[in-house]
């Protein structure tokens, strides 16, 4: 080689090497070299961007000294590639973290390798690298998000699916495998096998809103049944949107979600019954109550007549019928078992309640004045009468008479009442004026009329023109099932009355009670508590002592015929007896109830019970 083109080499060499060093500089990637010693020789400006460093901070310093690689595996690489400088090596790669300057960390990749160039003299370690800092970050950035996204999924037990409805294929996240309970691969990802497993009464809808879907874009969501791998229907909650759609407008793709809402359906259907249970607890309650309030008003209506049983229940619906009416009524059955009081309850279930109600023992009251008090008598109709008095029927007008214990009406006043009867008219003792009047009758006697008839004691006519409307009271004895109840009504009526507090009826008492056979009937079993309940100490019904079971052993034929004063009837005779010698005076130092011993109030009372109520006849 000549020595100008030596020289004209050399000028070449340097021009290039001086428009390389400054392309080296200018690259958009990291390029720096390192000499055998480990000082840094080339430092571009991409290099002083990416790591701080300027260049004229490197020079003559050892990669160690600014401890530019720390640790890092490239430093391992970079002593290496001195130990063995293989020249004819192609590039080695690496990949890693680089401490900047500013103590921040970037991502670099390196391409190195020894080589002899004429950029510089000798041999060095060239590395070219690109900083991939903002492209990890973001991976990283992005994996993180992933992953959250995954956590957030699986926390809401939410899948994730993407339909391609070209392709056919389903692509589902493992969220959709867990709420399933399928393995990714024992399932198919064809739309028809999905379909299968959905419960044959929910598929023909979801079939429905998919195909709408398809055809008309619109997104939808629905609720539905799924057999899942155990065999078992779970429900879930399918959301699906359109994504992608062809130049026909039809949908392409199709992503959603999937989430398990077994357990809030099953919920709801524990709500569900439980609502039907309580409506069905209200219609029953609502029931209840109308019947509560048709019991009150029946027991309004009857107010202390006591009774559950089916026998009785008939003669209450009789009594009903009746009341309302003017027709007149006969109450038969045995003493006691409550005839009066049918009689109360017709008269304040009648149209005549505000009426009087006036009542006629027609066996306790004198023969001789029976027909004074029945149709009263005018002034001077006999030595005595000095007044005129009126007599019950007048008393009664518009009313309504009871006339007790009917069959003991003496025969010669029995016409008369059956002109009342008949005519509604009468003439009071001593007058010749006739009295009309407007009496609604009802009479009673435990006398079984038919007999009397037969015997000639009563009139047939008067009879018939009673037995309008025969209504018999069952004897206590064929309804023993109001025993129980009549005996918590008189222990409650005479424990309020005598202050005491029995609260206990012993079984076996009850029993007694029910196994006898109670002759007397109601009256007896009131008695017979009303004394239980004075003989008693404590809380308990005490009764064993006297209470003797007689059961069956008394005939109830001998109270067929009235042929035994009452109490009651031996009060009223004592009573008028004793107003007879007072001259009917009542009160006072010379009244009956001075004389008969006890308190004018009590007295005045007691004659109110019985029916003594017109004074004139003593006087
Ligand atoms: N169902 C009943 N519930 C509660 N108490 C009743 C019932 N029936 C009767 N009594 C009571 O029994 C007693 C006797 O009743 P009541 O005087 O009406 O009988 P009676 O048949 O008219 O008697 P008699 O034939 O002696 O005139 C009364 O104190 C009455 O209140």
């Amino acid at each position: 080689m000549s020595a100008s083109s030596t020289l004209t080499n050399n000028l070449l060499s340097f021009v290039n090497q001086t428009f390389l060093q400054e392309l080296i500089q200018e690259l958009p990637v990291v390029v720096f070299a390192i000499s055998p010693n480990q000082t840094i020789t080339c430092w571009n400006k991409e290099c002083e961007r990416t790591l701080g460093y300027s260049s004229k901070e490197l020079q003559d310093t050892t990669i160690l000294a600014k401890n530019l690689f720390g640790h890092t595996p490239i430093l391992k690489s970079i002593t290496e590639a001195w130990d063995n400088p293989n020249t004819t090596l192609p590039y080695c790669y690496w990949e890693g973290e680089i401490k900047a300057k500013d103590g921040s960390v970037r991502y670099l990749s390196v391409n190195y390798h020894v080589r002899n160039n004429f950029v510089l003299e000798g041999l060095h370690l060239w590395c070219i690298g690109t900083d991939l800092t903002d492209k990890v970050q973001g991976q990283r950035i992005m994996q993180v998000n992933q992953e959250r996204l995954s956590l957030v999924t699986k926390a809401a037990k939410i899948g994730f699916w993407d339909w391609n409805a070209h392709t056919n294929e389903v692509y589902y996240s493992q969220e959709c495998f867990d709420i399933m309970g399928y393995k990714c691969d024992e399932f198919s990802h064809a739309y028809e096998k999905w379909m299968e497993f959905i419960h044959p009464e929910d598929r023909t809808r979801v079939q429905n809103k998919v195909r709408d879907c398809l055809h008309t874009k619109c997104d939808f969501y629905t609720e539905l049944r799924f057999k899942a791998q155990n065999g078992n229907y779970i429900w879930l909650f399918l959301q699906a949107n359109v994504f992608e759609w062809d130049a026909q407008d039809k949908a392409v793709r199709i992503v959603g979600i999937i989430s398990d809402i077994t357990l809030r359906k099953r919920t709801e259907q524990d709500l569900q019954e439980a609502l039907a249970k309580v409506e069905e607890l209200k219609e029953s309650l609502v029931e209840e109550n109308l019947q509560l309030k048709q019991e009150l008003q029946e027991s309004f209506r009857y107010e202390d007549i006591i009774s559950i049983s089916d026998t009785y229940k008939k003669v209450l619906r009789q009594v009903e019928q009746v009341a309302p009416t003017d027709a007149t009524v006969l109450v038969l059955g045995e003493t006691g078992t409550g005839k009066s009081l049918i009689a109360n309850t017709i008269h304040r279930l009648s149209p005549r309640v505000n009426q009087p109600l006036i009542k006629v023992n027609c066996a306790a009251l004198p023969a001789n004045l029976i027909e004074s008090e029945l149709f009263g008598y005018e002034k001077g109709a006999f030595t005595g009468a000095y007044t005129k008095k009126i007599g019950r029927f007048e008393l009664a007008d518009k009313g309504t008479i009871f006339l007790d214990e009917i069959g003991d009406l003496p025969m010669e006043l029995q016409a008369k009442l059956l002109r009342v009867l008949q005519e509604g008219e009468f003439e009071p003792l001593g007058g010749n004026r006739t009295h009309k009047v407007d009496v609604r009758i009802i009479a009673a006697t435990n006398r079984n009329l038919e007999e009397l008839v037969q015997k000639g004691s009563f009139r047939a006519d008067l009879y018939y023109r009673l037995n309008v409307f025969p209504i018999v009271n069952p004897p206590l004895r064929e309804r023993k099932e109001d025993i129980p109840l009549l005996v918590k009504y008189f222990v409650n009526k005479y424990n309020a009355k005598t202050k005491k507090q029995i609260t206990v009826i012993p079984k076996k008492t009850l029993q007694q009670l029910e196994s006898y056979n109670w002759p007397g009937n109601i009256r007896e079993l009131k008695n017979t508590i009303e004394r239980a309940i004075v003989l008693s100490t404590g809380s308990k019904l005490e009764m064993d002592a006297w209470f003797q079971n007689p059961a069956n052993t008394i005939s109830p034929d001998i109270f067929s015929e009235t042929a035994f004063d009452t109490l009651e009837d031996h009060e009223r005779k004592h009573i008028l007896e004793a107003l007879k010698r007072t001259e009917g005076r009542v009160t006072g130092p010379k009244g009956a109830g001075k004389l008969l011993g006890i308190n004018d109030k009590t007295l005045q009372s007691r004659m109110r019970k019985l029916g003594i109520n017109r004074l004139h006849e003593f006087k």
